[in-house]
């Protein structure tokens, strides 16, 4: 993605008529477990295998009937995580920022985080093959390393080499400052060692 431009949801949602607005969300959950029993989990925060080979958060387009950004986003998780999704509920409290890019396409990216205890991001995991979009634009849902192993690159600067749509890698460095789940040092030399910075 080129440069994009960071917006509030007001800024946003005053943009006119010619932007197609998307919402995705960062679903995530307090992991305790140690990877190798040594290495801390920390959290489990969820992200998608897209029908185009990139990684993305679970989301999509708001549709004009939604009546809403947040009601677009649910029905959207609806689609992608299954009937598990539905008693999540993202609401206006949950957004985190908005993006937008002076592309042709003219897409305004917003953006949710939601904490969820472990209990309920594994009934998620365990119930989205039952989604309408597994399979097709959904191809599963992922974890993110959240730790560097020693060598340095294992791990989460690995994860970030990965190809990613749209902004949504920035998303993911955002979102992990924002809700605390990497020191702020360690997410600046990860992204680094990912050789796949902007
Ligand atoms: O995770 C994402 N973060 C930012 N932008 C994203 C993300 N996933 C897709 N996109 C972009 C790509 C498209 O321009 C729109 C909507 O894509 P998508 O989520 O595939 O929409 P539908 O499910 O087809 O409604 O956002």
């Amino acid at each position: 993605m080129g440069e994009s431009r960071l917006l509030s949801r007001a800024e946003a949602l005053e943009l006119g008529p010619g932007w197609r607005h998307a919402c995705h969300a960062l679903l995530c959950a307090p992991c305790p477990g140690r990877l190798f029993g040594r290495v801390p989990l920390r959290h489990a925060v969820l992200m998608q295998m897209r029908f185009d080979g990139r990684l993305g958060f679970p989301g999509g387009f708001v549709d004009p009937q939604d009546g809403s950004l947040e009601a677009g986003l649910n029905r959207e998780l609806r689609e992608e995580l299954g009937p598990g999704a539905a008693p999540l509920s993202l609401a206006e409290g949950d957004y985190l920022g908005a993006r937008c890019e002076e592309t042709p396409q003219r897409l305004v990216a917003h953006f949710y985080a939601k904490r969820l205890s472990l209990e309920q991001l594994r009934a998620l995991e365990a119930g989205a093959t039952k989604a309408k979009d597994h399979g097709l634009e959904v191809l599963g849902l992922v974890r993110v390393p959240l730790y560097t192993l020693r060598d340095g690159a294992g791990g989460l600067p690995t994860f970030l080499s990965n190809s990613f749509v749209g902004c949504a890698r920035e998303q993911l460095l955002q979102a992990l400052g924002a809700l605390g789940l990497v020191p702020e040092a360690e997410l600046r030399r990860a992204d680094a060692a990912s050789g796949n910075g902007p």
